[in-house]
């Protein structure tokens, strides 16, 4: 069922949906496009409306070869839409859920893309703050690069950004999707052009692995780990591939590496990765390994907490665009020794030696488990963008992990 967006482009069909609106399949003037239409309470956040229009210059004018290029902004009516580059072919996310884990050559070869299309929005002083698979669209038309990759390009440009209004996330809140969130977000910094390196060097991680680093369980444990925990290197990675992922993985903004550099230093990977299959992480050393990786102290202490600023939001039911979502009443700031998991901080229960860690994304399996991943994203989609974990509740009550899995790329809102 078509229906017009603005007096300029026709909606056809959905392509799919996000936690922040619809995208669809769309005709303008200039052809096919792609159309996100935004939820109906974003589009009637008047504030959210005037960055849009703020934001506008700024949206538009990043023309790069790996950026799903933004080439309108609608707001008509109760309609906030965004026009993109329509890229044929299927998101990152649906890739590794077929694939399960990625060639090195083919993996590195898309975050050489990613880290590209970063550099150029990082030249413009546009952060992209959500980097994940589920943002990076893989265009099935193009010819193929090394490892059979197909050309990647990062979309939603912005969208976190516009989103995240002063009113919606305040200083104790924080907006991204936990897995791939940097430590100095978790610690209430702001966002820096840095957190989109540590982001990709997640991704990049995943596509090699599976999981992500310090994914699982209650997402307050998640960020707890981005923190404190350090990653031990996964069996079988070349080596400087594995120092790269490392160095950009840093507790430290300033120790990653930039943008640009981390494509050129990917580019150059690529000849020595040729023909090396998916690495090869099986039950015994995937659990062996994140033993490792728990064992290892935290190789940055994490930075004080700001007093008022910090991983746990101040989370109340009270009136508000979330209002009818999840909450927790726990109102608590952690102290630092809480968030590097003091007696009262830790979610973690204890386990045996060789035991994997409940919930943890090192221990999800397969086929099985993607599909479950896909029904939650739904489910976290459905209601949207605003959803308030908990994480208050978790470091104030929880000694589990086990809680309900969310999807790892489900973006919330923490806070009030
Ligand atoms: N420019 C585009 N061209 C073609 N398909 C697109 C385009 N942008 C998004 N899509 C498809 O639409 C779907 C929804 O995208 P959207 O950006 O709304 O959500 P998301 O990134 O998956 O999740 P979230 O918004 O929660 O981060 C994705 O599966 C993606 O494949």
């Amino acid at each position: 069922m078509a229906r017009k967006i603005g007096s300029r482009y026709t909606a056809h069909q959905i392509l799919g949906r996000g936690s922040a609106g619809t995208v669809w399949l769309g005709t303008g003037p200039e052809g096919d496009v792609a159309v996100k239409l935004l939820r109906e309470d974003l589009a009637s956040d008047q504030d959210l409306v005037e960055r849009f229009v703020q934001e506008r210059s700024a949206l538009l004018c990043l023309d790069h070869p790996r950026v799903v290029g933004v080439r309108d902004l609608v707001v008509d009516g109760n309609d906030l839409a965004l026009v993109m580059d329509l890229v044929r072919g299927t998101d990152l996310r649906t890739r590794l859920e077929h694939e399960r884990r990625l060639a090195p050559e083919a993996a590195v070869a898309i975050a050489a893309d990613v880290a590209e299309a970063l550099a150029a929005a990082h030249a413009a002083g546009i952060v992209h703050r959500d980097v994940k698979p589920e943002n990076v669209l893989l265009d099935a038309l193009a010819p193929t690069g090394p490892g059979g990759a197909p050309p990647a390009l990062l979309t939603d440009f912005g969208v976190a950004k516009l989103i995240d209004s002063p009113r919606r996330t305040r200083a104790t809140s924080i907006i991204g999707t936990p897995d791939y969130l940097a430590p100095e977000i978790v610690e209430g910094l702001p966002p820096r052009a840095s957190v989109d390196i540590y982001a990709l060097a997640t991704v990049l991680y995943e596509l090699l692995a599976g999981f992500t680093p310090f994914g699982g369980g209650h997402p307050g444990a998640v960020l707890r780990r981005h923190v404190t925990e350090t990653v031990a290197p996964l069996p079988g990675i070349p080596d400087e591939l594995w120092q790269l992922i490392h160095q950009c993985l840093a507790k430290a903004p300033a120790s990653r590496l930039r943008a640009a550099e981390m494509a050129a230093r990917l580019q150059e990977l690529l000849p020595s990765l040729s023909g090396l299959p998916p690495l090869d992480i099986d039950e015994h050393s995937e659990a062996a390994y994140a033993e490792e990786a728990e064992a290892e102290p935290a190789a940055t202490t994490p930075a004080p907490l700001q007093e008022g600023v910090g991983a746990v939001p101040l989370v109340h039911s009270g009136a508000g665009p979330d209002s009818n979502r999840d909450t927790h009443t726990s109102m608590r700031v952690p102290g630092a020794d809480e968030l590097a998991g003091g007696a009262h901080g830790t979610a973690r229960t204890p386990r045996a030696t060789g035991e994997p860690r409940a919930g943890s994304a090192r221990n999800q399996r397969g086929h099985q488990e993607a599909a479950r991943r896909r029904r939650l994203k739904l489910g976290a989609a459905a209601v949207g963008v605003g959803v308030v974990v908990a994480v208050g509740g978790w470091l104030a009550t929880s000694d589990s992990e086990t809680g309900s899995l969310p999807a790892p790329g489900a973006r919330y809102t923490t806070g009030p």
